[in-house]
């Protein structure tokens, strides 16, 4: 049986994932795939660096064009990071009728539409499926379980590194900085980590989730993003005396065809499903018109389940290829984008203030809210030893983002306020 040939660029943390699995289940991927599956070449930055497993030296390379110009590689798998130099890359693989599977959704939420219809073109697949959460299957689930139904939210911890960086402060009081590094040494982190932090990872991977299931382009710019570096130890300690975790969510909406989409700290009910993901582990969310709440779980980074994504993937691109399916996939972005304005977008916030401790200062605070009719679930006032000021704790009703910051804007001019500690938008 003549093996299928795979080119695969990058051998770090999911590459030696990639060469582990396709070596360990071998004849059960043959199996399936009715053909064996060889990986001939690795592309690599640093010939000379020590790997952690034993690798045939003649398979590396450091030129892009010993696999991409090789008429004998069948496929590529891309698990090595990079936009510009790796979009080049992968539109050249395509035009030479190569199909693709690549776990980078920096890549594929900043360029996915065009790198998809070249595959199209030239009767090619591009599978991404390891690029959003990791080892869940929540692309395929999206694209064929949900086909039938219409989804209303998608909401998301998409992020491993921040999950675990949240829950150690969360369970075990860590400092940021020291789970960062542990992240790091894991191989949770991005090459450069400021992207999970500061949110930019999640709001790829919120990008790729809602185009597919609202069906419609969405654009990385149309996702609002805030990190997790402004989350203190002492936001998550309120959160829990309230009956709160703080997580890192992508949440995704759709009302009468108008979307929007956000990654943000939120403050989720104990009580909601999505409360209890932590450590490294992600959870996507899925509410549909027809099916109701769904919710998928699973580890979101790491060597060997992102590297189950890709090589299932592999498996389907060469089962595509052998029944002359490959690049006839159906429409899958077909509906006009229409996105939210910050009045129609709605949810609950929870506002920590520092005010002065004196008659009257509540009723100013309460009729603040009242003039943008934004209506309080619960308002709590409390000294700090801490602060020489007074505390104020609000949990608002479902009002309008573009209400909460017009509030938001009076506090600042407000001479009792002294200081709008936190704010978190509320789900659960
Ligand atoms: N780590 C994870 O858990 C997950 C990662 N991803 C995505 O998978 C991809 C790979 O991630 P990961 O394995 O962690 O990355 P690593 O940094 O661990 O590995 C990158 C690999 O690519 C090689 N490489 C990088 N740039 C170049 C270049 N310009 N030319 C040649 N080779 C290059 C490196 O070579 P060398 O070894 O010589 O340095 C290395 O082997 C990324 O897109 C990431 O976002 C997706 C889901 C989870
Ligand atoms: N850095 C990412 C890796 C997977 O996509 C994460 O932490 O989730």
């Amino acid at each position: 049986m003549k093996p299928v040939k795979v080119g695969l660029l990058g051998l770090g943390t999911v590459g030696t994932g990639v060469v582990r699995i396709v070596e360990g289940h071998q004849e059960d991927l043959q199996n399936q795939a009715g053909s064996p599956i060889h990986v001939e070449k690795i592309l690599v930055q640093n010939k000379a660096k020590a790997r952690s497993l034993t690798i045939d030296e003649s398979k590396l390379t450091e030129d892009p064009w010993d696999i991409i110009a090789d008429p004998e590689i069948d496929v590529i798998v891309e698990v090595m990071g990079g936009v510009e130099h790796t979009r080049t890359y992968l539109l050249e693989a395509i035009a030479r009728g190569k199909s693709i599977v690549t776990a980078n959704k920096d890549l594929m939420a900043l360029h996915g539409p065009e790198i998809l219809e070249a595959a199209k073109n030239n009767g090619c697949d591009v599978l991404y499926e390891a690029s959003v959460a990791g080892g869940i299957p929540i692309i395929r689930t999206l694209i064929e379980g949900f086909s039938s139904d219409r989804i209303i939210k998608i909401m998301g911890i998409v992020n491993g590194t921040t999950n675990y960086i949240l829950t150690k402060m969360s369970q075990e009081g860590a400092s940021y900085d020291d789970v960062l590094k542990e992240a790091q040494q894991l191989g949770y982190a991005e090459a450069d980590p400021t992207s999970d932090v500061e949110g930019l990872d999640a709001a790829r991977k919120m990008t790729i989730l809602s185009t597919l299931g609202f069906r419609t382009n969405v654009a990385l710019d149309d996702v609002s993003v805030q990190g997790i570096s402004s989350v203190s130890k002492e936001d998550i300690l309120y959160a829990k005396r309230l009956g709160y975790e703080v997580k890192l969510l992508g949440i995704a909406e759709c009302q009468d065809d108008q979307i929007s989409v956000s990654v943000q700290p939120t403050m989720v009910k104990q009580s909601h499903p999505i409360a209890s993901v932590n450590g490294v582990f992600n959870a996507v969310y899925v509410h549909g018109e027809a099916v109701g709440e769904t919710m998928f779980y699973g580890a979101g980074a790491g060597e060997l389940p992102t590297a189950t994504s890709v090589v299932s993937d592999l498996v389907a691109v060469i089962k595509n290829k052998k029944l002359g399916v490959a690049g006839r996939q159906g429409a899958m972005v077909y509906k006009e984008k229409k996105l939210k304005t910050d009045d129609q977008i709605s949810s609950k916030y929870f506002i920590l203030l520092h005010v002065d401790d004196r008659a009257g200062v509540l009723a100013r605070i309460t009729q603040v809210f009242a003039e943008y009719e934004v209506s309080l679930e619960s308002v709590l006032q409390q000294p700090n030893p801490n602060i020489p000021e007074a505390e104020i704790i609000i949990i608002t009703h479902d009002a309008s983002k573009a209400a909460v910051q017009q509030v938001l804007r009076s506090f600042e001019s407000l001479e009792t306020v002294r200081r709008i500690k936190s704010v978190y938008r509320v789900e659960g």
